[in-house]
Order: structure tokens, then C-alpha cells, then sequence
């Protein structure tokens, strides 16, 4: 006898269709019905799946935080990584509306590259004069396509900008905790490769399908598909960014769903506030 599920009963009958074509007996099939999952979504599957269950996790405190004694204790800062196009701007707007402060490192370091700072002049030395526009300005386009193409060059990239960032960024933090925020989100793509959640008092991690991140990356900034998977594997991958979150979102199903998850972690947030 051979057990299946609804699921399964096509492959039950293509094994007996074999068995048949080489002379063996075929096999009685018992089939079992699905469980039905009465509290399921429109996002979540109608059975009762262990996939429904991880969709019910999102938004959820996985791991509580631990003391930071790092940092001040206000303002409270949340570290938001997630890799490339992965939904984090969304999240941080959505993050804004519910009273947070942002702080996005992202253009920090575009702010730092202008004209006349230092990191503009440094970076022309480094990367050669190409990189730089007519008006002086770092062509990020081009430095993009330079460092995505060689990792020994992103790490140079890393190691001379980061320092910069995270100062800018702990100031900004200072700022706005005197400006009366409760509740700062520093949101860096590079969250965790360089660590900068040891400036957080918590993490929380936006994750899509890697496959999914290069669909909107080649929809979103007009790129290749060998390009846009250059940038994606230099992210860090979703198992490294879960297993050191504090919250997990996954922007991956309506955008109804993604606020649901917010609403959750922001009402759990309040406890730690
Ligand atoms: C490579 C650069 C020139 C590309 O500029 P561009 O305007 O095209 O992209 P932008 O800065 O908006 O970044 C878009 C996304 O690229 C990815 N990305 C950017 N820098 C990195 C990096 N160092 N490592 C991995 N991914 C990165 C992130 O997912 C980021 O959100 C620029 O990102 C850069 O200078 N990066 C180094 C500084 C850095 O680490 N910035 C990120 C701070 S969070
Ligand atoms: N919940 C969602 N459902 C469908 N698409 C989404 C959702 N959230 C974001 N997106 C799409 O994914 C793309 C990437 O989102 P977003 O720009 O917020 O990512 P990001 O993580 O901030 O990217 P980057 O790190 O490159 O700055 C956008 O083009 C957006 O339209």
C-alpha cells in the first residue's frame, strides 16, 4: 500500500503507471485529505502548513534583546537591515508614520561623497578620476559597477567609507534623541557585514526570496540579470540575517500584509520602550 496526501495522489498514480509498464504489481493507494487551516489568510495557504506558521511569525518578537551597554538608553534605536531590494525603504516609511525617526546610512554616504569632503577626494585617488561627473560629484553608477564586479575593490570601498558612516550616523542618532524621538531606525544594507547592530538595541531583518530581490532589482534600477545578481550575492543571505534578528519581515506578498507584520513588531516594541 502507498499513503498519500491530496498533494501527492499524481505521483501515487504516475508510481503505479511505472510499476504497471514493468510488470510489477501496482500498489492500493490510501489517500489522506488535507487538514484545513479555519484561520487562514488570503496570503496563507488553505491547508494547515508549517509555511502558515512561519508567515505568523513575521513581526513577532523571535529572539527578546539583550541589554546594549554600547549606546545610551534613549533614544531606542532599532538597526534595520535587509538586503537589496529587499523592502526596506517601504518598511522605513511605514516605520516613519508610526512616529519612528530614520536614519538611513544609504544616503549618509551619498551626502558624504559630495563635492569638496573629504570622501570625494579620497575615493577619486583610490578609484581613479573616472568616477568622478562633470560637476564633481561621484558617479555612483559607475563606482557601483567597480566594486560589484570585485570584491577585493568593494572591501576597499568598505573599509574607507564605513568609519565615516557610522560616525554620521551615531550623531544623527544623538540629535534626534534630544529632539524628543523615543525611537530611532537606523536602516543599513550593510547591517550586518559591518556589524553596526552593536549600535542598536534591537535588529530587525527584511528578507525576500534571492530571486525575487533580482526581479525587482533589474524592474527597479534597470539592470541586467548578471548584474543584479552581482549585487545580491554581495549581500549577506537571508539564514545570516534571521539568525542574528531580534524581529524578521518579509515584504514579499501585498503590501496589506507587510503593514500587518509592522503592526505587530510596533506593538510588541512598546513594551521594551
Ligand atoms: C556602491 C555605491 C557607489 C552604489 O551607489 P548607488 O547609488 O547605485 O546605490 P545606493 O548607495 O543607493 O545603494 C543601493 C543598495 O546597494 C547595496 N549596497 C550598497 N553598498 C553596499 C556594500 N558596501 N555592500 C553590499 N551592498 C551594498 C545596498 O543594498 C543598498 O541599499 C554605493 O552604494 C556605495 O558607495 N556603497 C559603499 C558604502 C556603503 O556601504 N553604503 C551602504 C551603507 S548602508
Ligand atoms: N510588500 C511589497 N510587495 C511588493 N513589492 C514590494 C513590496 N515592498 C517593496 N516592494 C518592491 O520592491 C522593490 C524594492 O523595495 P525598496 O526600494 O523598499 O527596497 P530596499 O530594500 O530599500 O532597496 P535598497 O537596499 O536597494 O535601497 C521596490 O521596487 C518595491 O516596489
Amino acid at each position: 500500500m502507498i499513503v498519500l496526501s491530496e498533494e501527492t495522489y499524481r505521483g501515487g498514480v504516475k508510481i503505479n503507471e511505472k510499476r504497471k509498464e514493468n510488470g510489477i504489481r501496482e500498489l492500493d493507494m490510501h489517500v489522506i485529505e488535507l487538514a484545513h487551516d479555519d484561520q487562514h489568510s488570503s496570503e496563507e495557504d488553505a491547508k494547515l502548513s508549517s509555511s502558515n506558521q512561519r508567515m505568523r511569525l513575521l513581526g513577532t518578537m523571535l529572539k527578546p534583546p539583550k541589554p546594549n551597554s554600547n549606546i545610551p538608553v534613549t533614544p531606542y534605536v532599532i538597526g534595520l537591515a535587509g538586503g537589496i531590494a529587499s523592502g526596506k525603504s517601504n518598511i522605513t516609511e511605514k516605520l516613519k508614520l508610526k512616529g519612528a525617526a530614520i536614519v538611513n546610512c544609504d544616503l549618509i554616504a551619498h551626502e558624504l561623497y559630495k563635492p569638496g569632503l573629504p570622501l570625494n577626494r579620497t575615493l577619486a585617488e583610490t578609484f581613479g578620476n573616472d568616477i568622478i561627473t562633470a560637476t564633481g560629484d561621484i558617479d555612483r553608477k559607475k563606482l557601483g559597477e567597480i566594486v560589484f564586479s570585485d570584491m577585493e575593490k568593494l572591501k576597499k570601498l568598505n573599509q574607507t567609507v564605513w568609519p565615516f558612516i557610522i560616525e554620521e550616523a551615531q550623531n544623527r542618532i544623538k540629535v534626534l534623541g534630544e529632539q524628543g524621538y523615543k525611537v530611532v531606525v537606523m536602516e543599513a544594507a550593510v547591517m550586518i557585514q559591518a556589524k553596526w547592530f552593536q549600535y542598536c538595541h534591537q535588529l530587525w531583518a527584511v528578507i525576500v526570496p534571492p530571486k525575487e530581490a533580482i526581479r525587482r532589482l533589474q524592474e527597479r534600477n534597470n539592470l541586467s540579470e548578471e548584474e543584479a545578481k552581482k549585487r545580491v550575492a554581495a549581500q549577506p543571505t537571508n539564514y545570516e540575517q534571521v539568525s542574528q534578528a531580534n524581529v524578521v519581515f518579509s515584504p514579499y506578498w501585498s503590501y496589506e500584509f507587510t503593514q500587518q507584520q509592522i503592526d505587530r513588531a510596533w506593538g510588541e516594541l512598546q513594551k521594551y520602550l
